[in-house]
C-alpha cells in the first residue's frame, strides 16, 4: 500500500495556503465583535496590572479639592474627602478583576470536576454528586452569600472568591452533567471507547471539547457575576471597604450621599466600568461560541479558505521524505474451500435483563467466519442482528448480558484466544487491532468538533504510542487515500463532508490498525443507492486487497447477497438459515428466508409481485412454543408447535449445502452444533430441498440481478 501521490500533491497545494493550528486563534480575531470584546477586556486587565504606576494619586490620599467634578487635574473628579476617583478606579480594577477571574477559575474548575465526573461515571457516584449539587442549588444564593460574607468581613478578596465559588458552582455542574450524560451515549464516544481510548483521553478529547461553549459561557458569566457580587457585597458594607474596588467606590459614594448631592462622577465610572466589562465579556463569549461550533463558524467568522481542511505543509513534506509506513501483506483472498477460521462463535446467548424478566435477543447462535470471508447477517428489525454484533465485539452494555456461549478468535499466527475471557487490557488490544467496527450512522459516530484527520489519528495514538507525529500524519493520509478521500479533507469537520465521505471516513477509522475482522452494522443505511454502491465496491476492493474478514449487517437483502460469501438469516434471536450466498439466493431453504426474498423489491427489470411475510416479528419475551416463525409460516403443521427446530444440513445439487432450522427438513441430517465450522458450502449431504418444497425461485437469476431486476 503506497501513499497516494495525487493526494499528497493536493495536500501540498492547500497546505501552502494554510495556517497551522496557531492560526485557529487568528480566525477568532476575524470577528469584529469578538475583537472589540477582547480589546476592551485587555484594556481593563492592563490598567489593573499597571495601576500603581499610572495612577496620578494615592487613591486614599485626601486633599482640599473636595467634591470637584471632572477637571484637568482630576479627570474623573474627587470624593468629599478630596480623593482622586480615577486613581480609585484604577486600583479598584485590580481588586474587581482579581475577584472576577479568581472566582470564575475556581467555580468553573469545581463545576467541570463535579459535573463531568458525575455524568461520565453514572451510577451511585452520579447520584451522590448530583445530590450535593442539588442541595447547593436549592439554597437561596443571595442570602447565603450575604451570610457567608458577613462571617468573613476581613478576609479580603480571597474570602469573597471562596463565597462566590461555594454558592455558584452547582448550576454549572448540573448543566455539564446533563451534557456529559447525553454525550457519553453518543456514537463517537462509544467509538472512542471501542478503539481502546483511555477514560481520561475520552474526557479530554471527546467530552470536554464538545462542552467548551458551555464552559466558556459559564466562566465568562461567572467573571461578570463575581464582579457584580463583589460590588454588591461592598456596597452593603459586607466586604473590606478599606480595600479599593469598584464596589467600595460605590459604597463610599452611597455613604457620602453622592446621589443626593448630584456628584454623579463619584458613582457613574464604577457602574459604567462594570457594565462595559460585562458587555465585553459577552462579546468574547459569542466569539468563542462561533469559534467552537464549526457550523456557526461557517456562517460567521470563518472564511472559505479557512474552512477548507489543511494538512500542515511541513508535515506532509516530511511524510513524503520518509515514505509509506510498513504494512503487513494482505491475506490470501477468501475461497469457498478455505478452512482458515478467524472467528468461531458457539451457542451464544445474549439476554437483556430487566424488571420484566430476561429478553433473549440472541439465542444459541453459532457460526464461523473465515479469513477473507464476508458473512452477511439478514433479518427483520428486532431479530437480534445488532445485539449479536455488539456481543461479538464485547461492546454490549447492561442490561445486555452474555449468558452462554463461546467466542474464539484465531490470530494470523494460528494461536487462538477466548474473547469472552479477555480482561480490559486484552480487550483494548483486541478491539481495533484485530477487530474493528463501523457504526451505523457516521454523522453520530464522528466527533462533530474534531477534524476527520484528528479522529483517525486518535485511534493510532491510542494503539501505536511508538509512532511519531509525521508517521501518524502519513498513515492518516494513506488511509484517506485508501478510502478515496482527498488528503486535504483530513482537516475538515464531519459536517463539511458529504454523507458518503463521512461513511468512508468511518471505514478509514476502522482500517487504521489493519484489523483482521471488521464488523459493519448497517454502514450504508442512510445513503442513497449510488453512494451506497460506491461504498460497497470500495469495501469489497479493500477486502480483496487487505484480506480482512467482514461481518456485514443490513436490511438490504439484495446488497447482502451481492457482497457476502455466506449469509446467516436471523429470526427471533436465532439463526434460522445459513448458506453460501448463491445457494441462499437460488435455493432458500427456510420459509422465512423465502418470504424475505419474496418481499424484496427489485430496482428495475420485469415487475414481480411482492408477497411479503404475513404477521409481525415475535415478541422475544413471549416467543411462541416450538418454531418461533410458526404463526407466520404458510407451511406450519402440528409438530411445529411442539418442537423447536434445530439446524438441519441440506445438500445442494451443485455440491454445496445449507443449514436451515425448519421441521420441513427433518429428513436431512441435523447439523452438529458442536461443529459449526463445517463449511455449509463444501460439505454436500442429501438434497432434501425439493422434498421440503424449497423450490428454486431464482434459479435463472444471479445475485447481481436481484439488485438490478434483470434476469437472464
Ligand atoms: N436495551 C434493551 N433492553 C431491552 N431489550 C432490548 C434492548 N435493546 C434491544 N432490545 C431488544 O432486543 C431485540 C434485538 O434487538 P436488535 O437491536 O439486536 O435487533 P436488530 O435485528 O439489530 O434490529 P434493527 O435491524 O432494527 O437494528 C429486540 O427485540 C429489542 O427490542
Amino acid at each position: 500500500m503506497a501513499l497516494q501521490p495525487a493526494a499528497l500533491a493536493e495536500a501540498d497545494a492547500t497546505a501552502e495556503s494554510s495556517g497551522g493550528p496557531n492560526h485557529l486563534w487568528l480566525r477568532l480575531l476575524r470577528s469584529p465583535l469578538t475583537l472589540s470584546g477582547l480589546v476592551i477586556v485587555l484594556i481593563f486587565v492592563v490598567l489593573a496590572v499597571i495601576a500603581p504606576w499610572v495612577s496620578p494619586y494615592d487613591p486614599s490620599a485626601v486633599s482640599d479639592s473636595t467634591l470637584v467634578g471632572p477637571s484637568a487635574s482630576h479627570w474623573l473628579g474627587t470624593t468629599q474627602n478630596g480623593q482622586d476617583i480615577l486613581s480609585q478606579m484604577l486600583y479598584g480594577a485590580r481588586a474587581s478583576m482579581f475577584v472576577g477571574i479568581g472566582a470564575a477559575v475556581l467555580t468553573t474548575l469545581l463545576s467541570v470536576l463535579v459535573g463531568v465526573t458525575a455524568g461520565y461515571i453514572g451510577g451511585i457516584g452520579d447520584e451522590l454528586l448530583s445530590l450535593l449539587a442539588n442541595v447547593f442549588l436549592v439554597l437561596p444564593s443571595l442570602p447565603l452569600t450575604i451570610i457567608l460574607a458577613a462571617y468573613l468581613p476581613h478576609s479580603g478578596s480571597l474570602g469573597i472568591i471562596l463565597v462566590i465559588t461555594v454558592t455558584g458552582w452547582a448550576w454549572g455542574a448540573r448543566v455539564l452533567r446533563a451534557q456529559t450524560l447525553s454525550l457519553r451515549k453518543r456514537d463517537f464516544v462509544e467509538a472512542a471507547r471501542a478503539t481502546g481510548e483511555r477514560t481520561w483521553r475520552i474526557i479530554l478529547k471527546d467530552i470536554l471539547p464538545n462542552q467548551v461553549a458551555v464552559i466558556a459561557a459559564s466562566f465568562l458569566g461567572t467573571v461578570t457575576g463575581a464582579i457584580l457580587t463583589q460590588a454588591s457585597l461592598a456596597f452593603l458594607g459586607l466586604a473590606d471597604v478599606t480595600q479599593w474596588s469598584w464596589g467600595t467606590i460605590l459604597y463610599w459614594a452611597q455613604t457620602g450621599s453622592a446621589l443626593l448631592t448630584g456628584a454623579w462622577w463619584w458613582f457613574v465610572p464604577a457602574g459604567l466600568a462594570i457594565a462595559v466589562l460585562g458587555t465585553a465579556l459577552s462579546l468574547v463569549n459569542f466569539g468563542i461560541d462561533e469559534f467552537i461550533n464549526p457550523r456557526l463558524r461557517q456562517a460567521g467568522i470563518g472564511t472559505k479558505k479557512a474552512q477548507r481542511g489543511q494538512v500542515s505543509a511541513k508535515r506532509v513534506r516530511r511524510v513524503k521524505r520518509r515514505g509509506p509506513a510498513v504494512r503487513r501483506p494482505a491475506a490470501a483472498p477468501f475461497t469457498q474451500d478455505s478452512t482458515d477460521v478467524v472467528l468461531d462463535v458457539r451457542n451464544l446467548r445474549v439476554e437483556y435483563v430487566g424488571e420484566g424478566g430476561r429478553t433473549p435477543a440472541v439465542s444459541d447462535v453459532s457460526f464461523t467466519l473465515r479469513r477473507g470471508e464476508v458473512l452477511g447477517i439478514a433479518g427483520e428489525s428486532g431479530s437480534g442482528k445488532s445485539t449479536l454484533a455488539y456481543a461479538i465485539t464485547r461492546l454490549h452494555k447492561p442490561p445486555a448480558e452474555i449468558s452462554q456461549g463461546e467466542i474464539h478468535y484465531t490470530k494470523p499466527d494460528g494461536s487462538t484466544v477466548d474473547v469472552l475471557a479477555m480482561d480490559d487490557t486484552e480487550l483494548r488490544e483486541f478491539r481495533w487491532e484485530e477487530l474493528s467496527i463501523v457504526f451505523q450512522s457516521a454523522m453520530h459516530a464522528l466527533n462533530p468538533v474534531l477534524r476527520i484527520g484528528a479522529q483517525i489519528e486518535d485511534v493510532i495514538v491510542a494503539h501505536r504510542p511508538g509512532m511519531n507525529a509525521p508517521e501518524r500524519a502519513a498513515r492518516v493520509i494513506e488511509l484517506l487515500g485508501i478510502v478515496g478521500i482527498p488528503a486535504d479533507r483530513a482537516n475538515s469537520y464531519p459536517h463539511e463532508l458529504s454523507g458518503g465521505m463521512r461513511q468512508r471516513a468511518m471505514i478509514a477509522v476502522g482500517l487504521a490498525l489493519d484489523p483482521e475482522i471488521i464488523v459493519m452494522d448497517e454502514p450504508t443505511t442512510a445513503l442513497d443507492v449510488v453512494i451506497q454502491r460506491q461504498i460497497i465496491e470500495k469495501i469489497m476492493e479493500l477486502k480483496d486487497r487487505l484480506g480482512f474478514s467482514v461481518v456485514f449487517i443490513t436490511h438490504d437483502l439484495s446488497l447482502l447477497i451481492e457482497l457476502s460469501d455466506t449469509i446467516a438469516v436471523m429470526y427471533g434471536g436465532k439463526v434460522v438459515e445459513m448458506a453460501a450466498a448463491d445457494d441462499f439466493y437460488r435455493r432458500p431453504q427456510h420459509p422465512y428466508s423465502r418470504g424475505l426474498l419474496a418481499s424484496f423489491p427489485t430496482l428495475g427489470g420485469p415487475k414481480r409481485e411482492l408477497t411479503g411475510i404475513a404477521g409481525s416479528p415475535p415478541d422475544l419475551r413471549r416467543l411462541p412454543s416450538g418454531c418461533a416463525f410458526r404463526p407466520r409460516c404458510p407451511h406450519a403443521f402440528d409438530a411445529c408447535a411442539a418442537q423447536v427446530p434445530q439446524l438441519y444440513r441440506i445438500g445442494a445439487p451443485g455440491g454445496g449445502s445449507s443449514l436451515a432450522a425448519c421441521l420441513l427438513h427433518t429428513d436431512a441430517s441435523p447439523d452438529q452444533a458442536a461443529d459449526p465450522a463445517a463449511d455449509p458450502a463444501s460439505d454436500p449431504k442429501t438434497d432434501t430441498a425439493a422434498a421440503a418444497g424449497a423450490g428454486d425461485p431464482h434459479s435463472e437469476t444471479t445475485p447481481n440481478e436481484l439488485a438490478t431486476g434483470e434476469t437472464r
